[in-house]
């Protein structure tokens, strides 16, 4: 039975969206799992983790004893951290979803371009798709470019935030989620780059999918090389959780006086302190830290976000 499965921080917000755009499915209690809630859905809304496990009925008590995660972007699932042949078990229950129609197995993000290595399980051999999410179209490939539905929340939360005619610049672009829904919904100047060529690609025809209230300019490359030759935004969004941290000075010297930099990282408690204290020493306020999901044991992706003084 499909559930998301939500921080326990964001569950009252979770289960009040379902209710209002009716996926709560009232037939079943919502779960507790430690730090984790499991919320009962009609249908998954996109942009959550999706988990699969045994519900419990309104009235009854029962333990679940099984559970696995995917993903859906588009038309296609995407089975995580599982091996080949427990991920075989599952295809059966996910094709039964009509709108699939491939079905991968994600062994982990690797490299420079954070790219997917995926083998198919199911269905057509085709990584590309397109993804709706906060009304915008993407068109997305799990294969050629880093996408993750798993932070919609955070980017619907960031574009509400942006100010008419705010200058930008999103560092780590990707496909364009950032950029495209902040240019759709407000007028602004953004500067988006990425290393990885066909991400930039991919986020030129995303421009051409979307209706734009604002510009977004797309470079290919290095944005160590890139920023040199730009200043003052009024925001500078660094997703890149594994290694952003390398980019902060150049990302301090760009950014206005008073202007904002959503940084994300990927680390550990300890690790996350002393980045504060660097944020400090460098001259930057700490407006806001939120954990967007659990990453390991350990480790959880946090989204900081810091004002230049
Ligand atoms: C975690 S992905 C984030 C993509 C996008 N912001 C999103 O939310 O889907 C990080 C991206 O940074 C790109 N990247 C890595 N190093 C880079 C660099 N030095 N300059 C520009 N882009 C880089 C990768 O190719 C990858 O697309």
């Amino acid at each position: 039975m499909i559930h998301i499965a939500v921080d326990k921080e964001y569950a009252q917000a979770a289960i009040e969206y379902c209710k209002s755009s009716g996926l709560f499915n009232k037939k079943y209690r919502v779960q507790h799992d430690g730090s984790m809630v499991y919320i009962p859905v009609i249908r998954p809304p996109e942009g959550y983790k999706i988990v699969d496990i045994n519900p419990i009925e309104n009235n009854s008590i029962k333990d679940y004893n099984h559970s696995f995660s995917y993903d859906i972007i588009g038309d296609i699932a995407v089975i995580k951290g599982k091996k080949l042949d427990e991920a075989q078990k599952l295809v059966d229950i996910i094709k039964m979803r009509k709108e699939i129609k491939s079905i991968y197995l994600d062994s982990g993000v690797t490299g420079e371009y954070r790219t997917r290595d995926v083998k198919l399980l199911y269905g057509e051999d085709n990584t590309g798709t397109i993804y709706r999410e906060n009304g915008i179209r993407l068109h997305v490939d799990i294969k050629r470019a880093y996408f993750s539905p798993r932070l919609a929340t955070e980017r619907a939360r960031i574009a509400n935030e942006i100010n008419e005619n705010e200058k930008i610049f999103d560092m780590f672009c990707g496909v364009g989620p950032f950029s495209v829904l902040i240019a759709h919904r407000i007028k602004c100047d953004i500067i988006a780059s990425d290393i990885n060529c066909d991400a930039i690609e991919l986020l030129n025809e995303n421009k051409r999918l979307n209706s734009l209230k604002g510009k977004i300019e797309a470079y290919c490359g290095d944005s160590r090389n890139l920023i040199k030759s730009f200043h003052d935004f009024n925001r500078i969004i660094m997703n890149l959780p594994h290694g952003a941290f390398n980019f902060i000075n150049d990302a301090i010297n760009s950014v206005s006086a008073g202007g904002i930099i959503n940084y994300y990282e990927i680390c550990d408690y300890e690790t996350l302190e002393s980045r504060m204290e660097y944020f400090r020493s460098a001259g930057l306020e700490i407006v806001y830290k939120r954990i967007v999901h659990g990453f390991s044991k350990f480790k959880n992706m946090y989204s900081i976000e810091l004002k230049k003084l």
